[in-house]
């Protein structure tokens, strides 16, 4: 029976924490959505379940309608601590979802408080004075400024977090964290910080370790994936799903990330791989014929160029941001989620067994729209994104029960070569 409870934002967040606590001793598995958290099959060896859930950019009242909804699912099912995971680099809007949700878990845990730590030492993400820096850029100076749903144009957590929610939000500095692990318990323990949201500081995963000691006995807390760090499964070595697919089996690229470490791997994978860009006004024009054009397009790759799985992308240059859309017309950003949806539905169903998706967003519409129930962790590729297997269950995409192996990339994660060299770690 799982007792560690997490509900992640996005779906590569998810894959993100769930790999971090098989690592850390956790048999993890990950559901989409709340509904599966109920099906005995998926939990009963479970340690901890991390619900997926696409609502980091959702509308306030459906964030925490689902954050809520996947709470309720995990208490059910046994789980006695609860891990709100969201982005290493903040990401939300000026309304939320991180305070309106965080909020919302504190009155259902009945929890006073809760830590706020985006902190990530080994994908680049450190607080230090409250400040968020990505590798050696304050956060609003990285290219996340540009992010086209939840561009950050402010660094210090305190400041965006501040609007979002309705308890007070104070700091807690790193030469508080580093005084150790009883130091911080007091400092968490001081009346001034009852009811409050508390972003800690931390730099190097040993400050992780003392964050996550000194909050065990905390009901809720929030964070990246790094905050994991500190937490000991009731395994030495939990065990990793074996790939569902063979090496040969056909596979794709499917982007629909505009982050800076995307594009890079874009810029990659067109140097070696056969590509497709999605073009938004085709998109807009025909929908239907241009998805089955590009779906065409992977078929004939597979048969004339077995060996290199083709990339269906949507960014390479910002320049390829189109913020138009409207009353009358969809979005880009839907359009873009939509299409490679489309995409990754028809290409199962004509034989796909291996899909990496670039884009946090992104894949949530994917997973979705292939009808997964839940992913099992596999292999690891490079920090914070794993190869998994996504169960489609009886309704999805490709046949009853057929599993995929999938490795949902988030935006700024993953090597440069990633596109091409994910593959190996699947043999
Ligand atoms: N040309 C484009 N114009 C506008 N939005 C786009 C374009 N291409 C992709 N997008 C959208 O950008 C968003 C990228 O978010 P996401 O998939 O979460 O990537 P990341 O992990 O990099 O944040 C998606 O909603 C995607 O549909
Ligand atoms: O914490 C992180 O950085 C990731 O797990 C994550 O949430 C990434 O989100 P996207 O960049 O939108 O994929």
């Amino acid at each position: 029976m799982p007792t560690l409870g997490a509900i992640a934002d996005d779906f590569t967040g998810a894959t993100d924490l769930a790999t971090m606590l098989v690592a850390r001793g956790y048999r993890t598995v990950v559901t989409v959505g709340p509904d599966t958290v109920a099906d005995d099959r998926a939990m009963a060896d479970a340690d901890a379940v991390v619900v997926a859930l696409k609502s980091r950019t959702a509308p306030v009242s459906e964030a925490v309608a689902s954050s809520l909804a996947a709470f309720h699912a995990l208490r059910a099912a046994g789980c006695s601590r609860f891990y709100f995971k969201y982005c290493s680099t903040f990401d939300s809007t000026p309304q939320g979802n991180i305070g309106p949700v965080t909020d919302a878990l504190l009155s259902a845990t009945g929890e006073r408080r809760a830590v706020v730590v985006p902190s990530f030492p080994g994908t680049g993400r450190t607080v230090y004075r409250g400040r968020l820096f990505v590798h050696d850029e304050l956060l609003d100076e990285s290219p996340m400024r540009h992010h086209p749903l939840t561009p950050m144009r402010d660094s210090h957590v305190g400041r965006l977090l501040a609007p979002q929610t309705a308890h007070p939000v104070r700091l807690i500095d790193l030469e508080t964290v580093r005084s150790g692990v009883e130091a911080l318990k007091a400092a968490l323990d001081d009346p001034a910080l009852a009811d409050a949201l508390v972003v800690v500081d931390a730099t190097e995963d040993e400050d992780l370790r003392t964050v996550s000691a000194a909050t065990l006995h905390h009901g809720l807390v929030t964070g990246a994936a790094g905050l994991a760090l500190g937490l000991t499964g009731p395994r030495p070595e939990a065990s990793r799903a074996e790939a569902a697919s063979r090496p040969g089996d056909p596979a794709v690229v499917l982007s629909g990330s505009a982050s800076a470490a995307t594009r890079a791997q874009v810029a990659h994978g067109r140097a070696h791989l056969p590509h497709r860009k999605l073009e938004i006004a085709a998109l807009r024009a025909d929908f239907d014929t241009t998805v089955e054009e590009l779906t065409t397009f992977a078929r004939d790759c597979w048969r004339d160029d077995p060996g290199r799985p083709p990339l269906i992308y949507a960014v390479d240059d910002l320049r390829d941001l189109d913020e138009t859309g409207g009353e009358a017309t969809p979005a880009a950003s839907v359009l873009v989620e939509k299409a490679l949806a489309a995409c990754a539905v028809r290409l199962v169903e004509a034989g796909a067994r291996r899909l990496l998706v670039a884009g946090g967003e992104t894949s949530g519409s994917v997973v979705t729209a292939l009808g997964v129930r839940t992913l099992t962790i596999g292999s690891p590729i490079s920090p914070g994104v794993t190869w998994a297997g996504a169960d489609c269950g009886a309704g999805g995409a490709g046949g009853a029960g057929q599993t995929v192996d999938v490795a949902l990339k988030s935006g700024n994660f993953g090597d440069t070569d990633i596109f091409t060299a994910a593959w190996s770690a699947l043999a």
